[in-house]
Order: C-alpha cells, then sequence, then structure tokens
C-alpha cells in the first residue's frame, strides 16, 4: 500500500479520501531536518502553506511521486527541483478563491471603521466613540491589481457596495474587465486615483516590492491599501514609513515577506495597520474544497491517473507525450517569445503546425504554445490543463492552422501574437532530434539556438551597425554570446538576434533604439 505524509493540518475530508488507497500518516509541525529524515518512506506528501518543500527535500523524498497544496499558490514548493526528479505537484487553483476575496473585503471595511481596535477597547471596559470614528466605502474608487479569480470576485462584491472600480492587469483584455465592471487603467492612474488599492496578483520578479517608496508618495494622503495575495509585493519597511509620516492613510496586510511575521515597525503603528496571520483561505469551507480538491487528485496519481491541476506535469497519456516532448518545449519556447515580441496584451494567438506536424495528433502543441504567451503572467500557475481556459479568461482568441507543404525541416512551428502593441511571428524547428532551433523572427530567416537572454532589434541592413550595437552593449558591460542577422534583401529592413549572458540592464534598450537604423529593440528571457 502506498504511503502518504500530510505535514500541514488539512481538512479530514481529505485525509479520508487518501485513506481510500494508502497509509496517512499526518504529523505536522516538523522541523526540515525531521522532514528530510523521515520522507524517503512517503509516496506522497500533502501540505498547505506551511511547509517549505526545498531541493533537499524533495532529493530525501526518493519514493516521492507527487507533492498536493492544498491551496493555490506553489511559492513553498521547488517546481523545478520536483520537476527534474520527475514528481507531479499539483494544486487546487479554485478552492480558496471566495474565502480570499471575503477577507481582502473584510480587511478593506475592518481598517475602514477600526473594528479591531474598537472591539479590543470596549472589551477593556471603555465607551470611546470619538477614536473610531470612519470611513464609508460607498462611491469611493477601489485600485484592483490583478484582475484574476480573487480579484475579480472582490470586483463583483465592492460593485455592489456601490464603489468605482479601476483595474491594473496587463494580461487581461478590455472586453475581459468591462465584463468584471472595471476600467482597466495602468498602475499609476490607479494608484494616483484609488482611495483603496488592494493586490491580487502573484509574486514573481516582476511584481516584487511594486509598491515601494515612489508608489506610495503617488498615492492620495487618505488612501488605504489591502494585500491578501503575497508578502514581497509590498516594501514592507517603505510601507511604515509611509503611515507614520501620513503619506497614506492605512494598511491591511494578511501575507508577509517573512512568515511567521518576525521583528517588525508594522507592529505598533495603532489602529490604521490591520496584521492578520495569513488567514485569506481560512474558511472551513475552503480548506474542505482545497483538501478534497487535492487529495483527489494524490488518490488519482497513486492510481497511474493523470492529475487535472499539474502545475508542472502535462496531462497527457505518457506515449502522446513521449513522442511529442521535444516539440511541447519547442512550442513552449516561442511562446514565451512571441508574448514578449508582441508586449503586454496579447488578443489573437494563431499557431500554424507546419511540415509532419500538420496532424491532429499535435495539438497539444497549440496548449504548449499557450503554455508559454501566458507564463509571464502565471508563472508556473499556468499549466497543460489549464492554458486553454486561462487564455479564454483574458479574452486571448487562438486560431490554429495546418500547412503540410511547408517542407524546409521536417515539422515546424509558426507562432503570430496580435496584441495592443501590434503582430510579430516567430517560427522553429527542431535539429536532430531534439536541438531547438529558431528560424524566422517577424518574417526574416534566421538560425539560432534560443538561449535564456536574448535581445532582438529590427534594423536597415547598412555598414557599421553591428559594430555600433557592439560598442553599446560593451559599453554596459553586456556580453555577447552569439548574433545572428537576418534579411530579405541586401540594405534592406532586416533583423538581429544576439544572445547574452545575463539580462539586459535597465535603460539600455531606449539607447539601443538610438543607433542610427536601429527602429526598435526587444528583450525576451526564455
Ligand atoms: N492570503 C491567502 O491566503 C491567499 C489565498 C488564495 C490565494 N492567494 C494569492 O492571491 C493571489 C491571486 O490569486 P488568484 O487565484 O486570483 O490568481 P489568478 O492567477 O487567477 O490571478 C492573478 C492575476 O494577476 C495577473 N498578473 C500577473 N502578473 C501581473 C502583474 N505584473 N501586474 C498585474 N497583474 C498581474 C494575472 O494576469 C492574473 O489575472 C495569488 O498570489 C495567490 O497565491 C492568497
Ligand atoms: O494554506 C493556506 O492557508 C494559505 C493558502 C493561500 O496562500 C494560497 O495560495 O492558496
Amino acid at each position: 500500500m502506498s504511503k502518504v505524509l500530510v505535514s500541514d493540518p488539512i481538512d479530514q475530508a481529505g485525509i479520508d479520501i487518501l485513506s481510500q488507497v494508502a497509509t496517512v500518516d499526518v504529523k505536522t509541525g516538523l522541523k526540515p531536518a525531521e522532514l528530510i529524515e523521515i520522507i524517503g518512506e512517503y509516496d506522497a506528501l500533502m501540505i498547505r502553506s506551511g511547509t517549505r518543500v526545498t531541493q533537499e527535500i524533495i532529493e530525501a523524498g526518493t519514493q516521492l511521486k507527487i507533492i498536493g497544496r492544498a491551496g493555490v499558490g506553489v511559492d513553498n514548493v521547488d517546481v523545478p527541483a520536483a520537476t527534474r526528479h520527475g514528481i507531479v505537484v499539483v494544486n487546487s487553483p479554485e478552492g480558496n478563491t471566495i474565502a480570499a476575496a471575503e477577507h481582502a473585503i473584510a480587511m478593506m471595511l475592518s481598517l475602514s471603521r477600526h473594528i479591531p481596535d474598537a472591539n479590543v477597547s470596549v472589551k477593556k471596559g471603555e465607551w470611546d466613540r470619538k477614536t473610531f470614528v470612519g470611513a464609508e466605502v460607498y462611491k469611493k474608487t477601489l485600485g484592483i491589481v490583478g484582475l484574476g479569480k480573487i480579484g475579480s470576485h472582490v470586483a463583483a462584491v465592492a460593485k455592489a457596495m456601490g464603489m468605482k472600480l479601476l483595474g491594473y492587469d496587463p494580461f487581461i483584455s478590455t472586453e475581459r474587465a468591462e465584463q468584471i465592471g472595471c476600467q482597466l487603467v495602468d498602475l499609476d492612474l490607479l494608484i494616483q486615483q484609488a482611495d483603496y488599492i488592494t493586490l491580487h496578483i502573484p509574486k514573481t520578479p516582476e511584481t516584487a516590492h511594486l509598491i515601494n517608496a515612489t508608489t506610495l508618495a503617488k498615492m492620495k494622503p487618505t488612501a488605504r491599501i489591502i494585500n491578501c495575495a503575497r508578502g514581497g509585493i509590498i516594501d514592507e519597511a517603505a510601507l511604515a514609513e509611509a503611515i507614520k509620516q501620513g503619506t497614506i492613510a492605512g494598511a491591511a496586510l494578511d501575507v508577509f515577506e517573512s512568515e511567521p511575521l518576525g521583528e517588525s515597525d508594522l507592529r505598533s503603528l495603532g489602529k490604521n495597520v490591520l496584521l492578520t496571520p495569513h488567514l485569506g483561505a481560512s474558511t472551513a469551507e475552503a480548506q474542505v474544497n482545497v483538501a478534497i480538491d487535492v487529495a483527489e487528485q494524490i488518490r488519482d496519481v497513486l492510481l497511474g491517473l493523470p492529475a487535472r491541476s499539474a502545475v508542472n506535469i502535462p496531462g497527457l497519456s505518457p506515449d502522446v507525450l513521449e513522442e511529442l516532448k521535444p516539440y511541447m518545449e519547442l512550442a513552449e519556447t516561442l511562446g514565451k517569445l512571441v508574448g514578449q515580441l508582441a508586449g503586454g496584451r496579447v488578443e489573437l494567438l494563431n499557431v500554424r503546425l507546419q511540415g509532419e506536424l500538420a496532424t491532429n495528433k499535435s495539438q497539444p502543441l497549440v496548449v504548449a504554445s499557450l503554455k508559454g504567451l501566458l507564463y509571464q503572467a502565471l508563472r508556473e500557475r499556468v499549466n497543460y490543463v489549464n492554458a486553454n481556459i486561462e487564455a479564454k479568461e483574458r479574452g486571448i482568441r487562438v486560431i490554429e492552422t495546418r500547412d503540410a507543404s511547408v517542407r524546409d525541416y521536417a515539422g515546424s512551428l509558426r507562432l503570430e501574437a496580435t496584441g495592443t502593441l501590434g503582430t510579430h511571428s516567430v517560427t522553429g524547428a527542431l535539429l536532430g532530434e531534439k536541438e531547438i532551433h529558431l528560424t524566422d523572427v517577424d518574417g526574416f530567416p534566421i538560425n539560432v539556438p534560443p538561449s535564456k537572454y536574448m535581445l532582438f532589434t529590427l534594423h536597415r541592413d547598412m555598414p557599421g551597425i553591428i559594430g555600433k550595437l557592439g560598442s553599446l552593449l560593451g559599453s554596459f558591460n553586456v556580453n555577447i554570446a552569439s548574433m545572428q542577422v537576418g534579411r530579405k534583401i541586401v540594405r534592406g529592413d532586416a533583423v538581429m538576434a544576439l544572445s547574452i549572458d545575463d539580462p539586459l540592464p535597465e535603460g539600455i534598450l531606449a539607447e539601443i533604439t538610438k543607433v542610427p537604423g536601429i527602429r526598435d529593440a526587444y528583450t525576451v528571457t526564455l
């Protein structure tokens, strides 16, 4: 019989499901060393946010087949390490949506009406009605950062309370925002105009310290900010200072840069700061939902069936997967590339399956392309199972075409993305069995393997331009690993593809487009 370790408190409904197929041990509060010592005995590990599943734990889990996160965020699991070890990581993308949205609303109202401090005061025997005069949310502007599942529900509730809604989410369409009842604006405008700001985005390198001393300084002195998403999206030291100085009126935080929250200035800021210990998902209903959702997936995987919300392994049959694997990687890489070339909001993705890929069997490549395209927005939360639905929710239309007559390579894939900033296309193929090559960018033929950091320019093919770009990059200490120019006619338009060793420093793209002859420059991370 399989063995499952449950290392955080999980609702009994989940334990009952696991017990149908496995021996279940519930051992909560284990120290990392204790977990490392015992994890080797188990086939599955079920956690909430309390257990940090590091590479060391994964390496010690020599029998592990699946890690189940009873919740949304998998940022406490080293997903790349799990993938490398062939361990499926599953989550519950929707089980606690309502709980988290309601917690954000509760935080906003509690902060406005000083309910927590007023309660403590009455319980101490006081009757102080002056200190706790509050503010109404009716007719106030709520700025929602992130209009995904939780942000959309917050919008619906806030609208019913008579609030005006502004939304910032570079990855959803204007139509989707209209459906939610939000006016889509840029972050700066939202920050300047909102009376309340609520965050519902993942923590990624782009969103780390999105709210910092500079953004806080632009907010209204009466503004209040709520974070029930992830710690580290707000710079906590800058926030504490902004509240002390009266730059903004208050903050309500459920999540922190480091949890449990240690020494912090935020603790001493009185009734204008509310702090809860990561309670967003802590409702009886959400805990039942996520426990059942994840336990069912663990049970299925232990029985050899696919998981429905795997964040790292496609839910495809092993045979098809084996055959398509190198092309799936190609599709994902091209999706990431074309999404970044097209810029923020993509509205249409045209996927053309060419040569031997022009068959029905290649359909998963469309999903893999979408997964790559959505990676910027969703990181490891987009997977082969949810990529289609996530694209639909963002208003991205997908057109799939097949052209068996294209025979430059055995099989090749062309993606064309149209967004609010224009249209871009990329084509790629495999050299040998599995070496990915980019064979065309925006209609210009090239032949380069993709690398982690790349720079593309659209320029006029003329003497000296390569040298000038090389010197400019050199002056910013950017090391070029390889470079290739693609052109259709001599001294016409051309594309340059450069692999660079490190990410491009801030501000350099603008300098590149000042080089005479260079019309556009794009930097991508693959
Ligand atoms: N406090 C809790 O207990 C609790 C409970 C559940 C979820 N969460 C957290 O809440 C957050 C939102 O969860 P969700 O289920 O709504 O996720 P979701 O994927 O449905 O929505 C996230 C949205 O953020 C957008 N986004 C991504 N990067 C962005 C950026 N740089 N700027 C603006 N928008 C960006 C995406 O386009 C997407 O629409 C996650 O961080 C999740 O981990 C916290
Ligand atoms: O497990 C919890 O209580 C928190 C879950 C929440 O942060 C999530 O991302 O789903």
